[in-house]
C-alpha cells in the first residue's frame, strides 16, 4: 500500500479539488469605515437544485487512530462542503480528483496550517473530516435537500493507502 505524502496546503496546490479559506495570500478591501477588512468571496457554496439551502453546521470530530488506512474516500455529487477549523488547529485532508471513482494512484494528502479552511468542489472526492488533535470542533457549510448527496467507494485491498502524519 503507498503511503500517502503530506503536502502542505496551498491554494494552487488544492486548486483541483476546492479553496482554501485564509487570509494569508487573499484579496480584501476595508469596510465599516476603515476598521474592518473584508476577505471577500474566499469560496462559493455550490448547490443543484432550486429548492437546496446552503446551511451551516458545527462538526466535533474525534481523531482516527494513526497511521491510518485510508480505505474509502466519499463526495457529495450535490453541492460543496467546506471546513473551517474553530479551535486553529492544524487539521489533515485526503482527497481524489473529480471522476466516476476516485483513482488510488492519484489520492494526495494535505495538512493546514491552523489558518486554514476549504472549501470542496461539488463532486470531489474526499476522506470523511480528519483531525490531528484527540478532539476538534469545525464550522461546516454545505448543501441541505431532496437526494442522495454523498457516495462513498470503497477501495480494493490493493488500492488502500496509508496516511501517517506522526511518522
Ligand atoms: N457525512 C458528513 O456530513 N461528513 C462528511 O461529508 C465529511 O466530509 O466529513
Ligand atoms: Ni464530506
Amino acid at each position: 500500500m503507498r503511503t500517502l505524502t503530506i503536502e502542505p496546503l496551498t491554494k494552487e496546490a488544492f486548486a483541483p479539488f476546492g479553496d482554501v479559506i485564509e487570509t494569508d495570500g487573499s484579496d480584501h478591501f476595508m469596510i465599516n469605515n476603515g476598521s474592518t477588512m473584508r476577505f471577500h468571496k474566499l469560496a462559493t457554496v455550490e448547490t443543484a437544485k432550486p429548492e437546496d439551502n446552503a446551511i451551516i453546521s458545527i462538526f466535533r470530530a474525534d481523531a482516527q487512530d494513526m497511521p491510518l488506512t485510508v480505505s474509502m474516500l466519499e463526495r457529495h455529487p450535490l453541492g460543496s462542503q467546506a471546513f473551517i477549523p474553530l479551535l486553529g488547529n492544524p487539521f489533515l485532508i485526503v482527497v481524489a480528483p473529480l471522476g466516476d471513482e476516485p483513482v488510488s494512484g492519484l489520492v494526495r494528502a494535505f495538512v493546514t496550517n491552523g489558518r486554514q479552511g476549504i472549501n470542496y468542489h461539488r463532486g470531489v472526492w474526499h476522506h470523511p473530516v480528519l483531525t490531528i488533535e484527540k478532539r476538534d470542533d469545525f464550522l461546516v457549510v454545505d448543501r441541505s435537500g431532496t437526494g442522495n448527496n454523498c457516495d462513498e467507494h470503497f477501495f480494493k485491498e490493493d488500492e488502500r493507502l496509508i496516511l501517517a502524519p506522526h511518522q
